[in-house]
């Protein structure tokens, strides 16, 4: 449950103080003498009259026959328990590299043959982009510092509408895997609540220590520059963060985002873009929401309830209006997950560009996030894009069976038809014709292996739950330690299924795909332990000869990873962050001698 909170009378002077200066943040470090700077691509201060954006939301929501309610603006909120907290979760990694986008108005070319998005073309330039908003896309495409030679300098993405999935970013020219295709900064972002002690509430690094804002206690810093940076947006929620005791503990990062967004809507501030001056809430107005049904419509009243302690208790957007809102950001917010944090996230973002892209099982995109700066989203090709191809990305993990994946995307309100989704629901309509062909699976270990877990989810001969609990349990096993699961343990078993789970991910995200490389790092972590351990008298010889043969495999495949991975990741951190795979591939190394010595020995030698 969460208890009302009112603001305080100490809090309330302490906010009053900060408006009278508030161009410096207050924290454990000396307060900086200068005016905080806005980063090159960051936020700056108010330059519209506050309250403009919510007369602006609130019209709007007249004209959209939506009750805006003013008389409910004071209506202080019941307690509730809350459970919502999900959010867009793009299954990202990290990137490096800075990079260039260009976006242009014009129409989408045709699309090629392989065109992921053949109705794209159909219905050219978006309607529905604001002027202000294809300012900003400008901006990020003159603003981008650099590119690495293998980036096209001459790269167009056209806004489109589609039929069926709304707008989408369409390619106006080739991309081949690997390029970066744009970087953005976050109108907002903040640690999740998980690293909401650990991590810089400004670029969300994780570094040894943090400092934490001394008046609220609640943002933590990696150092004075950061807390310069974020003051502009901290300073308007700083005061509501300290009256809401624990608020980074008890509310969902969507929720605290929810909250800043509001105020820095409320104050006018923008986001400079080139020349011009593009107002957050201008961003933010033109993400797109969801059509609540009764049971999301009371998890987002919820979550409202939560986020006006937040806010203000005196004033406070129309609820209905309010819910609009918090389904934009739920359907539009980014996971940023940074290799570092290995598989929990340690961020939530909102990328008004980046938003913009759909979803596919089978994405020809990725957006990754560098560990030493996660709040920079970067935008990878994964497969060649072609002039009129749809960039795409994947919003849930598709590694999993096609009803998980529905299940997953059911959040988000669409059905998803790509050829993966397609195929693999022809296939189970066509096995479940014949019904009598009901595979039999027996034992979980056995069905962990990819085909009959798959087809086990399909046909229901295994709970499926079941199925779920032990893959993650198995997964956290093999990613998270080197220790083998169980006391008699199953090397061989355990070394298929780490390599099943990597060829699964190769299979559906492709090789080159940082997720996949993640897992194959850890996998192979794990294979030298395995391999390198005391096994060579427990096995046949046959079984050392596939050992031996699997190890060679596994070491000329981590060869080309290795090779596509410097590619992608350049810098000094990414090497650090490969080097506990630098150390597998030297265990698998040194065990590859061991059993090459081994079959030189006579006895062995058959
Ligand atoms: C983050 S937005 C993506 C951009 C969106 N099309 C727009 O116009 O702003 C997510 C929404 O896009 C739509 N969408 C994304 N991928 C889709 C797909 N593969 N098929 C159908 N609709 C999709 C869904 O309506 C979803 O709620």
């Amino acid at each position: 449950m969460f208890k009302k909170r009112t603001t305080t009378h100490s809090a309330k002077q302490n906010l009053r103080r900060q408006q009278l200066d508030d161009s410096t943040p207050p924290g454990p470090e000396p307060a900086p003498q200068t005016t905080a700077q806005p980063a090159t691509e960051q936020i700056v201060t108010a330059q519209q009259p506050g309250g403009r954006a919510m007369n602006d939301l609130c019209m709007r929501a007249e004209s959209l026959g939506l009750d805006p309610d003013p008389a409910d603006h004071a209506v202080a909120s019941p307690a509730h328990d809350h459970n919502h907290a999900q959010h867009a979760s793009v299954y990202a990694t990290h990137d490096a590299e800075p990079a260039q986008l260009a976006l242009s108005a014009e129409p989408a070319l045709p699309p090629s043959r392989n065109s992921a998005a053949p109705e794209a073309a159909m219905h050219p330039t978006s309607t529905n982009v604001s002027p202000a908003f294809l300012s900003y896309f400008s901006h990020l495409s003159s603003s981008s510092s650099s590119s690495s030679t293998s980036d096209n300098p001459n790269s167009r993405f056209t806004v489109i509408d589609t039929p069926t999935k709304g707008r989408a970013i369409v390619s106006q020219t080739f991309h081949s895997p690997g390029s970066l295709l744009w970087t953005e900064s976050p109108a907002c972002a903040l640690p999740t609540t998980e690293f909401t002690d650990t991590a810089c509430t400004r670029c969300l690094a994780t570094p040894k220590r943090v400092m934490r804002c001394r008046p609220c206690a609640s943002a933590s810093y990696c150092g004075i520059e950061c807390q310069r940076a974020d003051w502009p947006e901290h300073k308007l929620e700083c005061a509501h963060l300290r009256a809401a005791k624990d608020a980074k503990h008890e509310y969902p990062p969507v929720i605290r985002m929810f909250a800043r967004l509001l105020k820095m809507m409320e104050a006018g501030v923008v986001v400079q873009a080139g020349e011009e001056k593009v107002p957050v809430w201008e961003l933010v107005e033109q993400l797109q929401g969801l059509d609540l049904d009764m049971e999301e419509a009371q998890q987002m009243g919820q979550g409202v309830m939560m986020a006006r302690n937040l806010v203000s208790n005196g004033q406070f957007m129309p609820p209905v209006l309010a819910m609009k809102f918090l389904g934009q950001l739920n359907n539009n917010g980014i996971t940023i997950l940074p290799h570092s944090t290995s598989i929990d996230p340690v961020g939530l973002g909102l990328y008004p560009l980046t938003s913009l892209i759909n979803h596919s099982c089978t994405p020809n995109a990725v957006a990754f996030f560098h560990p030493s700066h996660p709040r920079q989203l970067h935008l990878r090709c994964l497969q060649p894009i072609s002039p009129g191809n749809e960039i795409t990305i994947n919003y849930v993990d598709v590694c999993q069976p096609e009803p998980a994946r529905r299940a997953d995307l059911a959040k988000y309100h669409f059905t998803c038809t790509c050829a993966l989704c397609e195929r693999e629901r022809g296939a189970a309509d066509r096995m479940a014709v014949k019904g009598k062909n009901k595979p039999k699976v027996t034992s979980v270990l056995e069905a962990m292996s990819l085909g009959e877990y798959t087809r086990a989810m399909r046909y229901g001969s295994v709970d499926s739950r079941l199925l779920q609990a032990t893959r993650r349990a198995l997964i956290d096993q093999l990613l998270n330690s080197s220790v083998p699961v169980g006391k008699e343990p199953d090397y061989a078993s355990i070394v298929r299924i780490a390599a099943d789970l990597v060829d699964c991910y190769a299979e559906h995200i492709g090789r080159g795909h940082p997720t996949t490389l993640v897992h194959e790092m850890q996998v192979l972590k794990t294979k030298a332990y395995l391999l390198q351990g005391d096994v060579a008298p427990k096995v046949s010889l046959e079984q050392v000869r596939e050992d031996l043969e699997r190890a060679r495999r596994v070491r000329s495949e981590w060869e080309v990873w290795y090779a596509r991975m410097k590619v992608w990741f350049t810098s000094e951190e990414m090497r650090k962050v490969f080097s506990e795979a630098e150390e597998a591939r030297a265990g698998v190394e040194a065990y590859v001698k061991a059993i090459e010595g081994l079959l030189r020995q006579p006895m062995m030698r058959r």
